[in-house]
């Protein structure tokens, strides 16, 4: 080659050939380059480049140089990634290789290089993912092997999908003397069939059948998270074949999944190579769903925030996939739901619209592509093998990406429900369900784990898997590395929240959003943990009456018949049912404890009283009545937060003191007019607006009539002599308005107190006395 050749074939080394073709073939190329292009793509045809080889059947060794010049032929790549070289040698060489690697680690290359250097057939056995019907294998095999056939590779796919014509010609390529396809895509159920297995014996008696490669392997067996019945099917090649290599490829990285894909598929002395699963270009974080306002306006938020990038949200159930699909796209969101319910047409279009880059965010069960920026769980997986599975379809072209997963205590006890279930569904038939149920709360377990402690994430998914790496390795790329207080102080509410809830089987508790503010902007405040603690008697376990509801289901003689989304949905319907009339009847149970006196609300619109006091620029508006303000907004207080209990009820009153004290008279103004729709026959005007301000007329329900503010605030002058009226010798004493921190601590006070009250007898009385007249 002469040297001005070889300087162009040495900067265009890592060009593909079909490109380096391309541009050889460009008419808008200058003449002498385009000769030289030419030029240069003859000498390197010429070259010892194995595809065009023809070495035969024969096992044949071919060097590292030779293999990467493919790599960089055909995919363009500078070198060999991770254990891609290693993999390929062993099954080169005819060993059997488990080749365990991240996803987007590129496991595809370990089969693809190896097809591409002597004449015969690579046999790719792929599920590509779960949930996906006949139709859409079909496309997704359709999408890799025209990928293929892009950079000149001769692949070909067989699917039931497939018209008898072009079935027929792959065939009779498949048994000529000499195939052109390198690469053979096919399913699991074909393998099975005879008809498949006795081409597939021809073939390999005239030497042709080079390397059996099982992609996504981790689906033969029972305990991976995608495990798939007709996978167990394959176990019979190593023996029909015995003298061709296999290589079983997966991402799982569970070490007993990786002991049972090798036993299952009988490998030989396999070259077992195993990468690390970290995935350094994926932020991991994690959002705390009952400490948002709204999730759904939240995942819109986020969406929006990444720009027009490729997303997938996973969903738990077909009615959230479609439900939240729903929501972003009225929230102006290209977006479609992808889902088992939907029918093959349907699938297929959602699809190939998502490849095609026509819709930016699937919400989906199970989806895959390339180039996705951002994978969002929006219920809690069921185990960090899923969970680690689905987030790395994110960044799988290796570019910057993140995982965003939405945790809520409600979707954590639905999961629970559900596996809990599933267990009991199968005690009764099998003790092997019965193990890998226990598996299934086990494997959980880790993912609340993931959601609820404070440590490094990134460390968490790697040391689930047996991986154990240093802390300084994530480098702030999840969000407890990065913001490491903030998640702290959102763990500590939700803590909070969920004993809360717990306590006072209030459905949910809504705080400030998450992701907008900071630690200090988000605390709540909470407080008389003692007057909590009464309700005590109400922490039984919700899981045993949930699994009364679930037996009730798995004991219905139709049960058995139903499939397991319609069994879900019936669990689900029954689980909601019981939420339901349990947390009916515990606000029956509950309504004498909880009720609020009116002694109390007095006391409350006191200190809203006193918090507009405090600020002068309130005081000298004159917009405002301060009166009818302090009613309205106790009112509202009581009329949201009343029936969840005094103690919610005092700390949003606490909340709306501390607010008052700081907001401007515009913001009072505002936040009055925005709390209360406008109903002519309801509303009677708070703020006495000036002329020029007419429009900030304010309403007030009709329930609170100015007779009544009258009555309840002071007829008199109530600001100035407040002492009349809410001061008089009824009025409970309010306890002093924590912040969160010091609710915490106060917590932990409150516990020295009470256990130093015990050992007090005498003082007992007093103590309870004193309770009495706060809470009353
Ligand atoms: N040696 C390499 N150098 C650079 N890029 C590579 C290399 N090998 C593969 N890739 C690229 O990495 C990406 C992921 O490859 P591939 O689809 O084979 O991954 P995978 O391990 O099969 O992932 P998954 O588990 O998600 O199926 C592809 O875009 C591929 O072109
Ligand atoms: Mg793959």
């Amino acid at each position: 080659m002469k040297p001005v050749a070889l300087k162009l074939q040495l900067s265009l080394s890592s060009c593909p050939d079909y490109k380096l073709q391309h541009l050889a073939s460009n008419s808008r190329q200058k003449p002498h380059v385009r000769l030289l292009l030419q030029a240069l793509v003859v000498e390197m045809k010429k070259s010892a480049l194995p595809l065009q080889s023809n070495c035969g059947p024969q096992k044949h060794v071919i060097g590292k140089e030779a293999l990467v010049k493919l790599l960089r032929w055909h995919f363009g790549h500078s070198d060999f990634r991770g254990k891609q070289l290693e993999a390929i040698e062993a099954v080169l060489s005819g060993r059997d290789c488990f080749c365990l690697m991240p996803t987007g680690g590129g496991k595809s290359m370990c089969y693809q290089i190896p097809a591409l250097t002597k004449p015969g057939i690579v046999l790719v056995d792929t599920s590509l993912t779960p949930f996906i019907g006949c139709h859409l294998l079909s496309a997704l095999m359709e999408n890799q092997v025209s990928a293929l056939k892009e950079k000149r590779i001769p692949a070909e796919f067989l699917s039931s999908t497939q018209t008898v014509q072009v079935k027929n010609k792959i065939y009779e390529d498949l048994e000529s003397g000499k195939p052109a396809v390198r690469l053979l895509y096919v399913t699991p159920e074909l393998i099975a069939t005879s008809g498949f297995m006795s081409k597939l014996t021809k073939i390999r008696a005239r030497g042709l059948l080079n390397l059996i490669a099982i992609d996504e392997a981790h689906c033969i067996s029972s305990w991976g998270h995608d495990f798939r019945p007709s996978y167990r099917k394959l176990s019979s090649l190593r023996s029909h074949f015995p003298n061709v290599p296999v290589l079983a490829l997966t991402a799982t990285a569970v070490p007993k999944v990786q002991k049972d894909v090798i036993e299952s598929l009988n490998l030989q002395s396999p070259l077992v190579l195993k990468s690390s699963f970290n995935r350094p270009n994926i932020y991991y974080e994690v959002r705390y769903k009952d400490l948002l306002d709204d999730p759904y306006a939240d995942v819109c938020k986020l969406l929006k925030s990444c720009g027009n990038v490729c997303a997938i949200i996973y969903c738990l159930e077909r009615t959230m996939c479609d439900d939240l699909a729903m929501h972003l796209t009225n929230s102006g969101i290209s977006c479609a739901a992808y889902h088992a319910g939907l029918n093959n047409k349907m699938r297929s279009s959602v699809l190939d619209d998502w490849i095609s880059s026509k819709t930016q965010v699937v919400v989906a069960t199970g989806i895959d592509r390339k180039d996705v920026r951002v994978v969002c769980h929006f219920n809690i997986p069921k185990s960090m093998e899923g969970f680690y599975q689905e987030s790395g379809r994110a960044g799988r072209d290796q570019l910057p990406s993140r995982s965003v997963l939405y945790y809520g205590v409600d979707d954590r006890r639905r999961m629970e429900f559900i596996l809990r279930n599933t267990k009991r569904n199968k005690d009764e038939s099998s003790s092997l369900h019965d193990k890998s149920s226990k598996k299934s709360l086990d494997d959980f377990k880790q993912m609340v784990e993931y959601c609820e402690r404070s440590g490094c994430r990134r460390k968490l998914i790697l040391e689930s898997f047996g991986e154990m790496v240093p802390a300084s390795l994530c480098e702030k790329s999840c969000d407890v590395c990065k913001h490491p207080n903030l998640v702290a102080s959102y763990l500590e509410q939700l803590k909070t929240a969920t004993a809360f809830r717990q306590r006072t089987g209030s459905s949910r508790i809504y705080m400030t959003s998450g992701s907008s503010l900071n630690a200090e902007e988000q605390l709540s405040e909470f407080w008389n943990r003692d007057d909590e603690a009464s309700g005590s008697e109400e922490d039984i376990s919700e899981f045993d009456d949930a699994l009364d509801a679930a037996k009730n289901v798995a004991s219905s003689k139709t049960s058995a018949k139903l499939r397991l989304q319609d069994k879900m949905d019936l669990l689900q319907r029954a689980e909601e049912n019981y939420y339901q009339n349990k947390s009916r009847d515990k606000q029956v149970d509950k309504l004498d404890k909880n009720a609020i006196p009116e002694t109390l609300r007095e006391a409350g619109k006191q200190r809203l009283l006193n918090a507009i006091k405090q600020n002068q620029q309130m005081v000298s508006d004159s917009r405002i009545d301060i009166d009818k303000s302090v009613v309205f907004l106790e009112n509202e207080c009581y009329k949201k937060y009343g029936k969840s209990g005094k103690s919610f009820y005092l700390s949003q009153m606490a909340s709306t003191a501390r607010w008052l004290s700081t907001a401007g008279p515009m913001e009072l103004v505002n936040k009055l007019s925005s709390s209360n729709p406008a109903s002519p026959e309801n509303v009677t005007s708070i703020a006495n607006c000036t002329p020029g301000s007419s429009n900030l007329s304010v309403p007030l329900p009709a329930k609170v009539s100015d007779e009544k503010v009258h009555d309840k605030v002071g007829s008199q002058n109530p600001i100035r002599s407040p002492a009349s009226s809410l001061h008089g010798s009824a009025s409970p004493k309010l306890p002093p308005i924590l912040s969160f921190s010091q609710f915490i601590n106060s917590g932990k006070a409150k516990e020295n107190l009470a256990s130093a009250s015990k050992r007090q007898s005498s003082d007992r009385g007093e103590k309870n006395l004193e309770k009495r007249m706060r809470f009353q």
